[in-house]
């Protein structure tokens, strides 16, 4: 028989992994983001920015965190939307805890209930986030209406009320206590590394948030991403080649905008972002191509990265 224990003297090392659920916009990939003290989610005032279940890897001397962070619950009305709450419910199935998040300056709505049974009687421990309270007005009131939407609950709850923005302390408190419950395994990743999204996805991601901050009305959601090149220059410069994929002809202009001035103030902002995660100068190309409905074909969306 193999012999399964430790070598004497080698540190016992515990991993696991953590889902984030909560429905749209609640601070999912805020709280992501600061738990990792990097950004690997994109975040943005519009719901339904995060698409697929990231996911972000803290890593201490024996102790690795696999965040899944995943897109908020909502009724799907496309093939994308179909696609990003069976994202939630795999990412659940196969996780060590869940982390759900709500937002404290507003009572639970339907979306939440919808929330609340896919976690109420998951037979692993559940962290309740009340987030925003440096924006909430009845922070303690709001949290005991989400806490009762979770009645009847009888394996680990433990309650916190945080501002994933601004309170870097409430936010490391909680890692703690989700580091505290791993089980006993080897690490799943390299210690090291952030997230496991290759860094053409990440860049993508970056540019498709600015998209989504600049665009109006529905365009913001017929739009994807992607990073197609991307080559290292000898001084330093990262140059990469990113497309904005839109459903018609129609939205293509709406995108570039008058004299190209939109496309020119995305492909700025993501630059400028892109620069200040990497600490290098960056070449950011963009080109706005069509992909005659994408978001109800499979096989566009594959191709897109949404598998
Ligand atoms: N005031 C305040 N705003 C916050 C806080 N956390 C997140 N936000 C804002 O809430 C909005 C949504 O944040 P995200 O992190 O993108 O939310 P999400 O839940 O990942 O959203 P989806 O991708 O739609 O599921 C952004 O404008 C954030 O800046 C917070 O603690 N306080």
């Amino acid at each position: 028989m193999t012999d399964l224990s430790p070598t004497p003297g080698e540190p016992q090392t515990h991993s696991g992994f953590v889902a984030i659920v909560g429905k749209p916009n609640v601070g999912k990939s805020t709280l992501l983001n600061a738990f990792l003290g990097t950004k690997v989610a994109p975040t943005s005032p519009r719901p339904q920015t995060t698409r697929r279940g990231v996911r972000g890897i803290y890593t201490t001397a024996d102790r690795q965190l696999v965040f899944v962070d995943t897109p908020g619950v909502h009724k799907p009305k496309d093939a994308l939307g179909k696609y990003m709450n069976s994202e939630v419910h795999s990412a659940l199935a196969d996780v060590d805890a869940v982390v759900w998040v709500v937002d404290l300056r507003h009572p639970p709505t339907d979306e939440d209930r919808l929330v609340a049974n896919q976690v109420r009687d998951l037979p692993k421990p559940l962290f309740l986030v009340g987030n925003k309270t440096d924006a909430a007005k009845y922070p303690d009131e709001a949290m005991k209406l989400y806490a009762a939407l979770l009645e009847g609950r009888t394996a680990d709850l433990s309650e916190t009320t945080l501002s994933a923005q601004n309170n870097t302390g409430g936010v490391m408190a909680l890692r703690e206590q989700i580091l505290d419950l791993l089980p006993e395994n080897p690490f799943f990743y390299p210690q090291g590394g952030a997230s496991d999204q290759s860094r053409e996805m990440w860049a993508a991601e970056i540019i498709r948030e600015e998209a989504m901050k600049k665009l109006r009305d529905e365009l913001p959601y017929a739009v994807a991403t992607r990073v197609n090149t991307w080559t290292e220059r000898q001084d330093g410069l990262q140059r990469i080649e990113g497309e904005i994929v839109v459903e018609k002809n129609a939205h293509k202009g709406m995108v570039i905008g008058a004299g190209g001035k939109q496309l020119r103030e995305i492909g700025q902002a993501a630059r400028k972002q892109l620069e200040v995660f990497l600490n290098r100068k960056v070449y950011l190309g963009l080109e706005v191509i069509v992909i005659p409905g994408w978001r109800e074909d499979e096989e566009a969306l594959r191709e897109l990265g949404y598998e």
